[in-house]
């Protein structure tokens, strides 16, 4: 008997959920999508949804539905082999996902996402809004990565990610991640001796953790990603439950199941968030200690005066590391402009430089100094 804490309640008693489900705990290697399982699955969930809860499910299982149907043995490691399976993989999981819950006569929407869709602030706006109607019409949206269309650059790669930023997105109150193993164990339950741990409050019960890969070879990222999705998402204000795919009824019941992570008492703004855990940066700004100190301390722009050095592949609007003159990085913001430009503005005071180069190059409202989230 797990006991009750206002985590698990308040995961129990969310009106908004996000329900992530991992590769593992819907394929088999050499069958590819267990309908079973999957059936199994969507009971849990459909009888949330009858409880009142809107429901967001990021399913994985695109690339594993695929293989069996191409007489692929195991997952691929080449990306357009792992394209060519997640495309016909897909269509699979979406058909069995409409029958599964026409059941219960619930109607899913697919969305399919790239890490363009959050990177960018028009997209992740455009995308909060599909999912809101979504949800305000009745429909379940089924969350994927979409694996056939994203480059190796611009993948997310790795659901747990995907579902804690859909989670922020969308105000979700709780956070499930469902996979093939019952708890997070304070080392890779497969070696045996492990101790399981119950919740993560502080952050502390973490320490000296040793989380391992995928055990079934389907999965990506194994507990290790799941473990930085939660921390994120609780350091977010968002409560979260780490639990097995086939204690799906508890789960998503009392909570009563599973590895809860307290979530932090304030929640992080979305511009606060999608800027500091959105996709990674597409390059760095090197600055000096007067604009570390503008920038970090006084949050102010960063102008062009205070930049020393630009490298990396960016154009404007994208995001880009701030980095002091130890190369630590101090903060993350939205740059005005290409890469391209920057090298003859660098260090050159505003009055200086031409009138269409005298915005600043990252807007105070666009940067979030890292360490202070
Ligand atoms: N410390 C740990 N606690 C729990 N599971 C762990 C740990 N380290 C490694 N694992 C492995 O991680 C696997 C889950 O990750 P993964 O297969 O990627 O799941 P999914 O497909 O659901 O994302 C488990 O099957 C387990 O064997
Ligand atoms: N988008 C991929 C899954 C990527 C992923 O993160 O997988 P998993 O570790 O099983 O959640 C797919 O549908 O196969």
């Amino acid at each position: 008997m797990v006991p009750v804490s206002e985590t698990r309640e308040a995961i129990a008693g969310a009106k908004r959920l996000v329900v992530k489900v991992g590769s593992s705990a819907l394929t088999t290697a050499g069958d590819g999508l267990d309908t079973a399982r999957l059936d199994a699955l969507v009971d849990a969930l459909a009888a949330r949804v009858a409880a009142g809860t809107q429901l967001v499910l990021v399913s994985s299982g695109a690339i594993g539905a695929g293989l069996a149907p191409l007489s692929l043995g195991k997952r691929p490691k080449e990306l357009a082999t792992q394209q060519a399976a997640a495309s016909v993989g897909q269509l699979a999981l979406a058909h069995a996902y409409v029958e599964s819950f026409g059941r219960y006569s619930l109607t899913v929407g697919q969305v399919l996402l790239t890490s363009d869709d959050v990177v960018r602030r028009a997209h992740y706006r455009n995308a909060e809004r599909t999912f809101s109607t979504l949800l305000e019409l009745g429909a379940v949206p089924v969350v994927n990565e979409n694996d056939t269309v994203a480059t190796e650059e611009i993948r997310f790669g790795d659901n747990d990610r995907l579902a804690t930023l859909v989670a922020h997105l969308i105000g979700a109150e709780g956070l499930v991640l469902l996979s093939d193993v019952d708890a997070l164990y304070d080392g890779d339950p497969r070696s045996g001796g492990t101790r399981r741990i119950h919740e993560v409050t502080h952050g502390s019960e973490l320490d000296g953790l040793s989380v391992g890969m995928s055990s079934s070879g389907l999965g990506t990222g194994g507990m290790m990603s799941k473990v930085a999705a939660a921390t994120t998402a609780a350091a977010a204000g968002i409560p979260v439950l780490i639990a097995a795919a086939a204690q799906a009824p508890t789960a998503l019941g009392d909570a009563g199941t599973g590895t809860a992570f307290k979530p932090a008492g304030t929640r992080l703004s979305a511009r606060r968030f999608w800027l500091g855990y959105a996709a990674g940066a597409r390059g760095r700004l090197q600055l000096d200690d007067g604009a570390v100190t503008a920038v970090v301390r006084r949050r102010r722009s960063l102008l062009p005066a205070g930049i020393t050095g630009v490298d990396g592949d960016f154009q404007a609007g994208d995001v880009v590391d701030l980095v002091d003159p130890g190369q630590h990085v101090v903060a993350r913001g939205v740059v005005a402009y290409d890469v391209t430009e920057l090298p003859g503005m660098i260090g050159r005071s505003t009055p200086d430089l031409p009138p269409e180069q005298r915005r600043e190059v990252v807007h105070a409202d666009d940067l979030v100094p890292l360490g202070k989230r």
